[in-house]
């Protein structure tokens, strides 16, 4: 089965707050992008999927991501992330209605082609299905196969709410690069242990991550 991605993305000046401690005001929107930039050239080089659309209002993001090769939908409704993954899921199915639609987080840097495959393959099994992040909290994919609406739940606790859905949860091992999201700087000190995309290695190259190498206080 292939898959078309759907991937939110927030305007960049509002973007990854929770990583205040770790990048300042003037370094967290090129941190996002970078993050969005790793992620979708991960999704790209998935062969389970067929194509990509970014959700965004940002124009700078939208311009890079679509450099890349995604397709920019705009975020019409402006009414927070599941509006937006509800107005894309509708968007990408116009021209394309038997599409098996994937939500995926634009977070995650560390993301893994062939790992992300493999998540795609089981998620194909049922109807709905959502693979839970890496502090086993929230989410970072959910699927819905043709024919089912995706009904996105993402946000606080959305693990237990994509479960209460009736979305099969994925469990499998060894996927870890599809569920490390980067919330927080231990968040990014764990991608960065996983093997992060080059946007990401060089936008957090200056950073000073606790535990990284070479970082004060590290190993
Ligand atoms: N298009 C769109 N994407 C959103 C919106 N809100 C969040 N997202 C995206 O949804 C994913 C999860 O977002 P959040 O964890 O809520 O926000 P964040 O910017 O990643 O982090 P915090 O500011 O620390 O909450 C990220 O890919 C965000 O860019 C929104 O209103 N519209
Ligand atoms: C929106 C979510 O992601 P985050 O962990 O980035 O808040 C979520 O887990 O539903």
């Amino acid at each position: 089965m292939q898959w078309t991605l759907v991937i939110p993305l927030k305007s960049l000046a509002r973007a990854k707050t929770r990583l205040s401690d770790t990048a300042g005001d003037g370094l967290r929107p090129g941190l996002a992008l970078a993050f969005a930039q790793d992620t979708v050239a991960a999704v790209l080089a998935c062969p389970a999927v067929r194509d990509v659309a970014v959700v965004t209002g940002d124009a700078l993001a939208g311009r890079e991501l679509a450099a890349l090769g995604a397709r920019i939908v705009a975020d019409e409704p402006g009414d927070g992330l599941n509006a937006a993954l509800r107005h894309a899921a509708a968007v990408v199915r116009v021209s394309r209605p038997e599409s098996a639609v994937a939500a995926l987080n634009a977070d995650l840097p560390a993301l893994r082609p062939m790992e992300l495959a493999r998540v795609l393959n089981a998620a194909a099994e049922f109807p709905r299905a959502f693979l839970p992040d890496a502090a086993a909290i929230g989410t970072t994919l959910l699927t819905a196969r043709a024919g089912r609406e995706l009904r996105p739940a993402f946000g606080t606790d959305s693990r237990a709410r994509h479960r209460a859905s009736g979305a099969a949860e994925l469990t499998l091992d060894a996927v870890d690069s599809v569920r490390q999201d980067v919330d927080t700087g231990e968040d990014l000190r764990a991608a960065l242990a996983l093997g992060v995309g080059p946007r990401t290695a060089a936008a957090a190259a200056g950073l000073l991550i606790p535990g990284r190498p070479g970082a004060a206080g590290g190993q």
